[in-house]
């Protein structure tokens, strides 16, 4: 595996855009946002509709929900795997998590916040939706340029309809070491799109297509694609391998939202994405049935599970 560079992503600037009018920049930010997927399929956003203020509410609960009895994080489960809470585990012994389905719906987060804290704890819903809502607004912006950039925008409602997301937020136990320590494995993300952001301390890499890893900074909003999103393309974009690796004393938060197929609905490539030159590269699929394939010894023997899952 490569080492390390001192490379940078590229920063770009969605402040003063919004999903519905098309200001001035869109087309300027738009290119960069392509330059950006060819170059290192990742980049780095301001977006000052999250604000400060809002980050720095937002993760002083979820320091308060992560210092929570281990039994009273348990009682977060869901019917879908990997979407409630997870312990620390032999594979990941520093990694717990947390994630919310739905967070830009305050009832979904309320629902959370009764299990974690019965007697009620009201700020923690609304920071918790807030931030979900505002930075779901980035999202839909970069998707939106996405397949405006690839000429399908006529699937725009549709693949925003057919979406939605998921908050997933981490926490990670410093490992008291100086050496560089695996928070977490290389992996892509199965989902749509992904924006995490790391709260000051640094730990996550991005895998460069020369197999270097580039260290994000800690105080950018890191957007890139998952696997159901290059799939969705039919490879024109490819999914994002990145890790997280961690050292020293403190303790490591980040937080990730992440788009992804709604349950039922089938994953496929729009026609005018396939071609001669571009035959298709995925079956169609379901993405809570490849999420249980994506979870198990064998998915873990490859490196991109959804090629071995529904590769053509
Ligand atoms: O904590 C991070 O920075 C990244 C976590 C991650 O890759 C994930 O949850 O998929
Ligand atoms: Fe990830």
């Amino acid at each position: 595996m490569g080492s390390e560079t001192s490379l940078k992503l590229p920063v770009i600037d969605f402040n003063s855009l919004d999903f519905e009018g098309k200001s001035p920049k869109w087309e300027e930010v738009k290119s960069q946002v392509v330059k950006a997927l060819k170059e290192y399929g990742c980049f780095e956003a301001l977006f000052d509709k999250v604000p400060l203020e809002l980050r720095k509410s937002f993760f002083a609960v979820l320091k308060e929900l992560f210092a929570l009895p281990h039994e009273t994080k348990l009682r977060n489960v869901y019917e879908i795997p990997y979407y409630g809470y997870l312990g620390k585990g032999p594979r990941s012994p520093l990694y717990e998590s947390i994630g919310i389905d739905e967070p830009t719906v305050l009832e979904n987060v309320q629902r959370m916040e009764k299990i974690l804290w019965p007697e009620g704890y009201p700020s923690f819903s609304k920071v918790m939706q807030a931030l979900s809502e505002k930075l779901s607004e980035l999202e839909k912006i970069f998707r939106k340029m996405v397949l405006e950039s690839l000429g399908v925008e006529k699937y725009l409602d549709e693949h925003m309809n057919s979406s939605s997301y998921l908050l997933r937020v981490m926490k990670y136990t410093a490992p008291q070491t100086e050496d560089e320590t695996l928070g977490v494995s290389p992996h892509t993300d199965g989902g749509i799109v992904t924006i995490l952001y790391q709260n000051e301390v640094q730990g996550l890499e991005i895998e460069t297509k020369d197999g270097n890893w580039i260290k994000p900074s800690p105080l950018s909003f890191v957007v890139y694609l998952g696997d159901s999103f290059q799939a969705w393309t039919n490879g024109r974009l490819d999914a994002v391998f990145h890790r997280v690796m961690i050292k020293g004393n403190e303790e490591r938060y980040s937080l990730g939202l992440f788009s992804k197929p709604k349950r039922g609905h089938l994953v496929k490539a729009p026609d005018e994405l396939v071609d001669e030159e571009h035959p298709l590269q995925f079956k169609p699929f379901e993405f809570i049935e490849f999420l249980d394939y994506y979870h198990t010894d064998d998915a873990r023997k490859h490196r991109i599970p959804l090629k071995a899952y529904c590769g053509v």
